[in-house]
């Protein structure tokens, strides 16, 4: 609890999103903080290394305008998150990191059918897809991973996507109540 009260209220929702991966607070993520963030929420060993190599490699550079040569060991500066942003995503954070509520509600207007609180699995594809821009390769790759993880994760028992879950995503809260869920259910197998 002590870490998410150091998060400052200025801060905007994209930050939020990736300050649970900061595990020391220093306002740096390091490849391994990406991963320990990974092993907390749950995550295998193998989709941990992999995430932090290709997020911490992708996204390292474009949080540190201005440097001519990458810092080898890939620091994503969170101040300069939402230059980090990519094409093809739906919108909801807008070029500053800042949540869109209008964008948000208009992916479950447009895809939510089955039900309208939730997406499902063809339902995700089906908005993954209306995302892309044309010949935007590396956002399609971005929108496709972010979405494909996050479903397999946060998913219910059912296959749904809930909205409150993808809410709660976008500030970065998902990943605190996951992390919370693994701790505890790990106290149980010991006692
Ligand atoms: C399990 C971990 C994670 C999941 C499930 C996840 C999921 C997502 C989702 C669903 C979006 C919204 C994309 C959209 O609106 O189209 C997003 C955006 C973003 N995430 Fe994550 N994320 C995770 C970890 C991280 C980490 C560790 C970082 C960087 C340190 C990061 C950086 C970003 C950035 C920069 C965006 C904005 C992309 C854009 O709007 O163009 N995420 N993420
Ligand atoms: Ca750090």
């Amino acid at each position: 609890m002590a870490e998410f009260e150091a998060i400052d209220s200025d801060q905007n929702v994209l930050q939020k999103h990736v300050a649970f991966f900061d595990r020391n607070n220093d306002g740096v993520i390091y490849p391994w903080e990406t991963f320990q963030g990974f092993r907390a929420i749950g995550s295998g060993i193998l989709l941990s290394s992999v995430a932090a190599i290709f997020i911490n490699v992708g996204l390292s550079g474009k949080t540190r305008p201005g440097k001519k040569f990458p810092n080898l060991l890939f620091p994503i500066h969170i101040k300069n998150i939402n230059m980090a942003k990519h094409g093809s995503d739906s919108g909801v954070y807008d070029t500053n990191g800042r949540f869109v509520p209008s964008k948000f509600e208009e992916i479950f207007h447009k895809y939510a059918h089955t039900n309208s609180d939730a997406l499902t699995a063809d339902e995700l594809d089906k908005f993954i897809k209306g995302n892309r821009e044309p010949k935007d390769y590396a956002g399609w790759i971005g929108g496709l991973s972010e979405w494909k993880i996050l479903y397999s994760l946060a998913k219910d028992k059912n296959g749904l996507l809930k909205k409150e879950t993808v809410r709660s995503v976008y500030d970065g809260s998902l990943f605190e109540k996951m992390a919370e869920e693994k701790t505890n259910s790990s106290k149980k197998k010991n006692m």
